[in-house]
């Protein structure tokens, strides 16, 4: 056994030897990169190219190692070569263990500060007045919808959106003893609660459920208090050493939430990127669809249409529409400039790639 190991084990010693020695190139190159882009205060992040990486590795990719996998060591690796430039500050929705902290390291690699904040309005102000370089805010859930917050914010603060991450949200129930015995109250965050009712309904149906501020406070809260029981990520869990009652409590199976990265940055095309608009049309038949029109004509597909209260004492709406492509396609532009001219408000918030 011994000795079938030792050759084997030598010859990953020498990969890994060239793959140091690569790996510290790579480095070496980003800090020129970094002396350049000092030099013309370009931005340090370019979600573009780190996109276009990322493609463009997984496309390569022979194998066996997987494609996703392939994926996260890039990420990293590209992480450690823009810290060296510079480190990114990003703000969430914190304490940490949130599915929105895992969204930041999704996007950015954990070679970053981040600044966990206690609610969505406070992420949007350290991301506006730049105490953070970028700000990571959930946006909508499969299950749930919109998150109504971040929409509003969107349309009110001068913030653009530079990029998605889409995460897979698997809920779990977790106590300090990793039972339900004496659990009287499950704390979670309302969308945590909203999206395992079913399970809480068959379940748990008399015991009492709480919302509170994010999952990661209801992990804390049931981590000094054994009536207490959480709902919230397996990552939280073992932050807060909580034990598993049952993993997977959500009702959908295939639950995500799509999270937007905030901030001032203005990104280039990467070849494959959404754009994210906020419309409104004067109250009269048939203007949602005269207001529309454009993207048929030029052939621009909607992914997204979501509608908001204007609030206003009316009924008026603001109309959140995600499109295929960048503002700097051309056909694009062609079609939100003649958008623009049927609309009563037209702001656009971002053109950003398609999360991975
Ligand atoms: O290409 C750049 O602009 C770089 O700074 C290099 C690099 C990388 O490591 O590949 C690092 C940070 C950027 O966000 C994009 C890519």
């Amino acid at each position: 056994m011994t000795d079938k190991l030792k050759p084997l084990r030598d010859q990953i010693d020498a990969i890994d030897a060239q793959i140091l020695d690569l790996l510290n190139q790579r480095a070496k190159v980003a800090q020129e990169v970094g002396h350049v882009k000092a030099e013309t205060r370009a931005p340090v992040f370019r979600p573009e190219r780190e996109a276009q990486v990322l493609r463009g590795v997984a496309e390569r990719n022979p194998g066996p190692m997987g494609g996703r996998e392939v994926q996260t060591i890039f990420r990293e690796i590209m992480s450690a070569c823009r810290s060296l430039e510079k480190r990114v500050t990003v703000a969430y929705l914190g304490p940490s263990g949130t599915f929105s902290e895992q969204a930041v390291f999704q996007q950015f690699g954990s070679a970053i500060e981040t600044l966990p904040c206690v609610s969505i309005d406070e992420v949007f102000r350290a991301a506006e007045a730049g105490t953070a370089d970028f700000g990571v805010v959930p946006v909508e859930n499969s299950s749930e919808g919109a998150i109504n917050r971040t929409l509003d914010l969107l349309l009110a603060t001068t913030t653009v959106i530079s990029g998605e991450v889409s995460i897979a949200v698997h809920h779990s129930l977790m106590t300090k003893t990793g039972t339900m015995d004496g659990v009287k109250i499950v704390c979670a965050h309302s969308q945590a609660l909203a999206q395992c009712q079913v399970y809480l309904n068959l379940h748990y149906p008399h015991v009492e459920r709480r919302a509170v501020a994010s999952n990661g406070e209801a992990a804390r809260l049931a981590s000094e208090d054994a009536s207490i029981a959480a709902i919230a990520s397996e990552m939280a869990g073992e932050q807060y050493r909580l034990g598993v009652v049952q993993a997977h409590i959500q009702d959908d199976p295939h639950n995500r939430t799509r999270f937007a990265v905030i901030g001032h940055l203005h990104t280039n095309p990467s070849g494959d990127d959404h754009t994210s608009l906020v419309l409104a049309v004067p109250n009269k038949a048939g203007a949602v669809y005269n207001l529309l029109a454009p993207l048929a004509t030029h052939g621009v597909s909607m992914t997204r249409f979501e509608s908001r209260p204007a609030r206003i004492g009316t009924w008026e709406y603001y109309f959140y529409v995600d499109v295929e492509g960048h503002v700097q396609d051309a056909h694009v532009a062609r079609a939100l400039e003649e958008l623009k001219h049927n609309a009563a408000f037209f702001k656009i918030l971002g053109s950003y790639p398609v999360s991975l």
